[in-house]
């Protein structure tokens, strides 16, 4: 059974699905060291934001498939060291949106009336009401940085509260900020302009510290902060010393540089600011959506099958999965099947994308052909993550192309490589019930499920040639499972493919090319 390690509070309902096919182990609050000592045992890790997978982490987690982060951000995860090792990294995009808008509106409302520390001092005892004067958000201007999933929540609740919504996503249409009452502006004019300015983006080289001393003094000194993206995006000194010197009126920060929050300057500033730490994706909702959203997608993977929310797989999120699925099995036998075929070590794959998936949004099939190619060479250490490394590195050249109008069925993906035996291709096709169908072997048309084990000969179509292979196999004590045999014209040259119960004996190849009329026999074990 597999084991998969959970180093952070993870809510139960994960722990339920891991339970179903694996062995689950919870172990949070663990040091660096004492996580390198034991991820060596696991198939499968699962985390929060609390653990930082360094590369010294992954390199030890060799039995790894995949590192599952409940939550949208995998900065505290070495995604290119896990990449490299072929382990897949996911996370769940959207179960926990809700909650860290809630949340940034939650501390931006708090900022505007001071309610921590009112509560604070009416719990000392105190009835002080001229403290707290504070201030409405209706018709200020809010300028969200980043109109993705939270920030287009935010711009929707905050339009519901009267309020003018600026903002700056250099990667988002203006169609796409109008349709959310938002003015798309630059930077600049967006820190001059707004009352409230709320950061929704990653923490990436352009975004850290997006927000510095130069920023914080083209702001009005009536702007308030809210930062419940990442720590880092706000150089938190600048801020600190903006705020005391009143060049803005005050910030509220879910996110620290260093986490958790040490020695801080930030601290000793009063009603001014607000901390929380890091709360933007704790409600029972949010952990329950991301918890069940990871954990099924670790499950999913420990079984075999693909993950909807891989970051480190290009192109294969979970709509593109959902049609693709059942074409990413066909495109693995077939590269796995061409790629033996073709003698291993293969220079060149053409990939024909036909029918209805010659679009781009098949491009994993590529990626799954080149998994199946190099099969035979690294087992299970090749994978969806790391395939097109691998073949980079063998200086395998890949060629894609597309051509929606062969339509012998509704889809199908034909194979050619090039290798130490020559060049051979193969083209396969999916049943309506999802079985898979070789339909064309080097140009001969055939028509056969694929099997463990397969034998192929190339001859000259005349009588007695089935006859003659079938008792030489016999002498051989192998059994045929199935024969077929696929010729363009009658009398010309022919393949035969046969599906055996056994795989052959070694030698028994060339006695096959001996009998007259065979030509070439290629053998293969999917
Ligand atoms: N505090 C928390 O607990 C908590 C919870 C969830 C998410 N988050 C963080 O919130 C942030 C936003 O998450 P999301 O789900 O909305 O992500 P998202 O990917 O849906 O949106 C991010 C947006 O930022 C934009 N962007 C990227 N680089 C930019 C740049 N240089 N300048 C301006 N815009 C840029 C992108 O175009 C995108 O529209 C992430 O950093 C995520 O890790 C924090
Ligand atoms: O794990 C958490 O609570 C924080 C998650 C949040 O920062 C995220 O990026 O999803």
């Amino acid at each position: 059974m597999s084991k998969v390690l959970v180093s952070d509070p993870i809510d139960q309902a994960g722990i339920d699905i891991l339970s179903q096919v694996a062995t689950v182990d919870v172990k949070t609050g663990l040091k660096p060291e004492e996580l390198v000592k034991i991820i060596g045992e696991y198939d499968a890790l699962m985390i929060r934001s609390g653990t930082r997978v360094t590369k010294e982490i992954i390199e030890a987690g060799t039995q790894l498939k995949i590192i599952g982060r409940a939550g949208v951000g995998v900065d505290n995860v070495d995604v290119a060291a896990a990449t490299r090792q072929g382990i897949v990294v996911v996370n769940s995009p959207e179960g926990n949106t809700i909650a860290a808008a809630e949340h940034a509106l939650a501390m931006m409302l708090s900022l505007s009336r001071h309610i921590p520390d009112a509560n604070a001092s009416v719990k000392r005892g105190e009835w002080d009401r001229k403290s707290f004067v504070g201030a409405e958000v209706y018709k200020k201007t809010i300028g969200i940085v980043g109109l993705g999933k939270i920030g287009s929540h935010v711009a929707a609740v905050a339009k519901a509260m009267g309020m003018k919504l600026l903002a700056y996503d250099p990667f988002i249409s203006t169609e796409r900020a109008e349709q959310l009452g938002c003015q798309l502006v630059d930077m600049d004019l967006l820190v001059q302009q707004a009352d409230y300015i709320t950061l929704h983006i990653p923490k990436t080289p352009e975004t850290t510290h997006l927000i510095n001393a130069t920023m914080l003094a083209k702001m009005k000194p009536t702007t308030r902060i809210i930062n419940c993206a990442r720590g880092g995006i706000i150089d938190e000194e600048a801020l600190a010393t903006a705020i005391k010197e009143g060049k803005i009126a005050g910030a509220a920060l879910d996110v620290f540089e260093s986490e958790p929050l040490g020695e801080s300057s930030l601290r000793s500033l009063g009603k001014e600011v607000i901390l929380t730490p890091h709360l933007g994706a704790s409600t029972t909702e949010a952990q329950v959506n991301v918890a069940i959203d990871v954990a099924e997608q670790i499950r999913d993977v420990l079984l075999g099958l693909p993950a909807r929310s891989a970051v480190n797989i290009p192109g294969l999120g979970p709509d593109v999965l959902e049609e693709l699925k059942p074409y990413m099995q066909l495109a693995e036998t077939l590269g796995n099947l061409v790629g033996q075929l073709a003698g291993g070590r293969v220079e060149l794959l053409n990939v024909r994308l036909q029918g209805e998936l010659a679009t781009n949004k098949s491009q994993p099939l590529v990626v799954a052909s080149l998994k199946g190619l190099l099969f035979q060479a690294l087992r299970e250490r090749v994978n969806y993550v790391n395939a097109s490394i691998e073949a980079k590195e063998r200086g395998i050249r890949v060629i894609e192309t597309r051509d929606a109008a062969i339509k012998d069925y509704a889809g199908s993906i034909h194979l050619e490589a090039t290798g130490s035996l020559g060049t051979h291709a193969v083209t396969g096709a999916l049943l309506g019930d999802g079985e898979i169908r070789l339909t064309n072997l080097d140009g001969f048309p055939i028509n056969v499920p694929p099997s463990h084990h397969m034998l192929f000969t190339v001859h000259r179509d005349m009588p007695g040639i089935i006859g003659k292979l079938g008792s030489l196999l016999g002498s051989f004590n192998v059994n045929i499972a199935s024969m077929q045999v696929g010729r363009k014209i009658v009398r010309g040259d022919a393949v035969m493919v046969l599906s055996l119960d056994d795989p052959l004996p070694d030698g028994i190849l060339s006695e096959i090319t001996k009998v007259p009329g065979i030509r070439d026999a290629y053998t293969v074990t999917l």
